[in-house]
């Protein structure tokens, strides 16, 4: 944890419970950790759905990353925090046409995941630049929800359209500008994304000469659960770089360059998600903590039961581990509602802080108002320990700011 536990308790009372607090040493350190894993061959653009906090996302510019935006609303919080219409990518998914011609006014380039969108496209911009999704047929992930290639996925163009594909982009008189693709998030393996670069990069080879760029997309997966070992960027070079040396050697554009996607792999490790224990209870032989952390704050266990390091810290005296296990669970008006299972905080007392960890990525991205509850407040420590209100919480007014 990168907080020591008074800075925990003093932030709750300085900017309410429950908190996300972020390092922007670590965020800094990941960027530059992914800016020299692939020595500069393969460069990363930052998927801002992970994380889309303004403040973040200009740090993230600052480290020399541009992004990716699967939405309208991505694309306009990126060009808030600076980013130019070069650096964003926009890999939209079933958007409508009003969409694609948000991102076109812009100039920014788009990647089209369906020979419909393709038409689409077209039709709307013809003569433009473009880009394709294409499925590999090779899916990893931590749960079938984020596997996004092989079959049973919405995800990308099966390759065996890529002929149809070429059609509609020659009708429109389309550049065909990259090739991208997105397998999934959270491996911790090399292995499928190394082998479904292979396949991206021989259906280029077989059928999209004369690209700028192909993107082999994100997934890199943190640890999550203590002893689990990091992801091996040496294993990844050592499977992507021979591919690569020999798709240059047989490509017609020899400045061809590549890409990936990472979300999860910059933005998590720096986030903390604080909460307060608001009640202790034993039912029918099982031990709840009560939280405020309900799954409006952080929604990936009840939606993958995902797991986080959930440690509890007390005014004063350390806490140990305890030896009765029990769940820590939020305020939410669902069963469901349980951001960490079985875990060894059975003597929790009211009052005490639960500090979820890894908490940076698709914890604030994807919290809600449900039970017309506020999504928290976020805050920044920055580099020189100070700690700085980079978004503030919602509040009963805010709830009503729609109608
Ligand atoms: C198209 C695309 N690219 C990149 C990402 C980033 O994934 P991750 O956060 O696992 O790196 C996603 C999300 O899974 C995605 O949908
Ligand atoms: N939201 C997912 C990752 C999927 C990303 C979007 N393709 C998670 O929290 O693990």
């Amino acid at each position: 944890m990168f907080l020591q536990k008074d800075e925990a308790f003093q932030l709750l009372a300085d900017f309410g419970s429950p908190l996300y607090v972020y390092s922007e040493g670590i965020l800094r350190e990941r960027c530059g950790e992914l800016l020299e894993a692939f020595e500069g061959r393969i460069k990363p653009s930052f998927s801002a759905k992970a994380n889309s906090n303004l403040h973040l996302l200009r740090i993230i510019r600052e480290e020399g990353i541009g992004a990716d935006a699967v939405s309208p609303g991505e694309i306009f919080i990126l060009e808030r925090a600076g980013f130019e219409s070069g650096e964003i990518f926009y890999i939209c998914n079933n958007a409508s046409e009003e969409e694609l011609r948000f991102a076109i006014d812009r100039d920014i380039l788009v990647s089209v995941d369906s020979l419909s969108q393709l038409e689409t496209f077209g039709r709307i911009n013809r003569g433009g630049s473009v880009a394709l999704r294409i499925n590999p047929g090779v899916g990893a992930g931590h749960c079938d929800k984020v596997v996004t290639a092989g079959c049973g996925t919405k995800f990308g163009i099966d390759p065996a359209c890529c002929g149809e594909a070429k059609k509609i982009i020659a009708k429109y008189e389309l550049k065909l500008i990259g090739i991208n693709q997105h397998i999934g998030s959270l491996f911790l393996d090399a292995g499928p994304y190394v082998k479904a670069a292979g396949i991206l990069l021989s259906i280029v080879l077989k059928h999209f000469p004369g690209l700028d760029f192909v993107d082999f997309g994100g997934g890199f997966g943190v640890p999550y659960k203590e002893g689990e070992r990091r992801l091996d960027f040496g294993a990844l070079r050592d499977g992507l770089f021979p591919l690569m040396d020999s798709f240059v050697e047989r490509y017609d554009n020899k400045y061809v360059h590549f890409k990936c996607e990472p979300g999860r792999y910059i933005a998590a490790e720096c986030g903390l998600l604080l909460g307060t224990v608001n009640a202790v209870k034993e039912s029918f032989g099982k031990r709840y903590v009560g939280t405020d952390l309900g799954f409006n704050v952080l929604m990936r266990r009840v939606l993958y039961n995902s797991y986080h390091e959930a440690r509890l810290l007390r005014r004063g005296a350390a806490v140990q581990r305890s030896a009765v296990l029990a769940d820590v669970v939020g305020d939410i008006c669902e069963s469901g509602d349980v951001i960490a299972e079985s875990r060894p905080v059975g003597d929790a007392r009211k009052g005490d802080v639960i500090a979820v960890e890894n908490a940076g990525a698709y914890g604030y991205s994807m919290a809600s108002n449900y039970n017309s509850r506020m999504r928290p407040a976020e805050v920044l420590m920055t580099q020189r320990g100070e700690f700085k209100l980079i978004r503030a919480a919602d509040t009963l007014e805010s709830l009503l700011a729609n109608f």
